[in-house]
């Protein structure tokens, strides 16, 4: 296991992850196969044996290719999938840009979400209360923030969802590619953002292709091939060992 001088903010302790894919569909293929004493069921290993720890204020980039296994090591990180062999271990407030919006309810309006969600993400009613006018002005939603968020433009939605998210009480931030939903003038703004929570420590896991960016917010980079882990290793050296690869 990678060993950081800082304490320890995520544990990833030899974490695999197995999925099970089906082979067969309807009644029909299942007898046939079932006749060919066919195998019904076939796994597959997202993520196989993968160890490191992020210390506090570190902001580190996890890269590979499309299925390499980025956004699942996330969701085990965030605790929305379990592993199934090995541990994960986070210290402290985690907040996860992973699906954003997926706490966002179509019939309640922007206002009514926002207090949802940030509810969900752990503040309290005076913290959000205290926070509101900020998170709207940082969403640049206006006069919108009481219609119903079914009627937001997929990239209005995401605006709020990332100001919530990125305005809450967080110790540890993971970012999977929302960052390339927004338009360029919202992308340099959360880009921004997120620079002043690595300023101020947060402790930062950001998936993305866009490798400029990676270099510009992370000093460290993880790069996932095929389930395992590839490099580990300062950005610059992580960047190169991923172009390096192939697929
Ligand atoms: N719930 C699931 N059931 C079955 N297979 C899954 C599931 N979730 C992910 N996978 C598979 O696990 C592999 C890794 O997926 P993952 O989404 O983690 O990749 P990724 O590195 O984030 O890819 P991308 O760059 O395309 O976003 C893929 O082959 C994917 O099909």
């Amino acid at each position: 296991m990678l060993k950081t001088s800082e304490q320890p903010r995520i544990i990833v302790n030899d974490v695999s992850k197995r999925f099970r894919l089906r082979t067969t569909q309807s009644l029909k293929e299942l007898f046939i196969a079932w006749t060919k004493r066919k195998k019904l069921v076939d796994s597959f290993d997202a993520l196989d044996s993968i160890d490191f720890v992020v210390g506090e204020g570190e902001s580190v980039a996890l890269m590979g290719y499309n299925g390499s296994g980025k956004s699942t090591l996330l969701k085990l990180i965030s605790g929305v999938l379990r592993p199934d062999a090995g541990k994960v271990l986070t210290r402290g407030r985690v907040a996860g840009l992973i699906e954003v919006g997926a706490g966002f309810h179509p019939d309640l309006s922007g206002r009514e979400n926002v207090y949802l969600n940030a509810a969900i993400l752990g503040m309290s009613k005076a913290e959000i209360d205290a926070r509101f006018d900020e998170i709207v002005e940082f969403s640049e939603i206006g006069e919108f923030i009481d219609t119903e968020v079914k009627h937001y433009s997929s990239g209005m939605f995401v605006r709020l969802a990332f100001a919530v998210a990125i305005h809450t009480e967080l110790d540890i931030l993971l970012v999977d590619e929302v960052l390339a939903v927004g338009d360029a003038p919202f992308r340099d703004k959360c880009k921004k953002k997120i620079r002043e929570l690595v300023e101020q420590q947060k402790t930062m896991i950001v998936v993305s292709h866009d490798l400029p960016m990676l270099k510009a917010l992370c000093t460290r980079g993880i790069v996932i091939k095929r389930g395992k882990a590839f490099f580990d290793g300062p950005i610059d050296e992580a960047i190169e060992a991923l172009k390096a690869s192939k697929r």
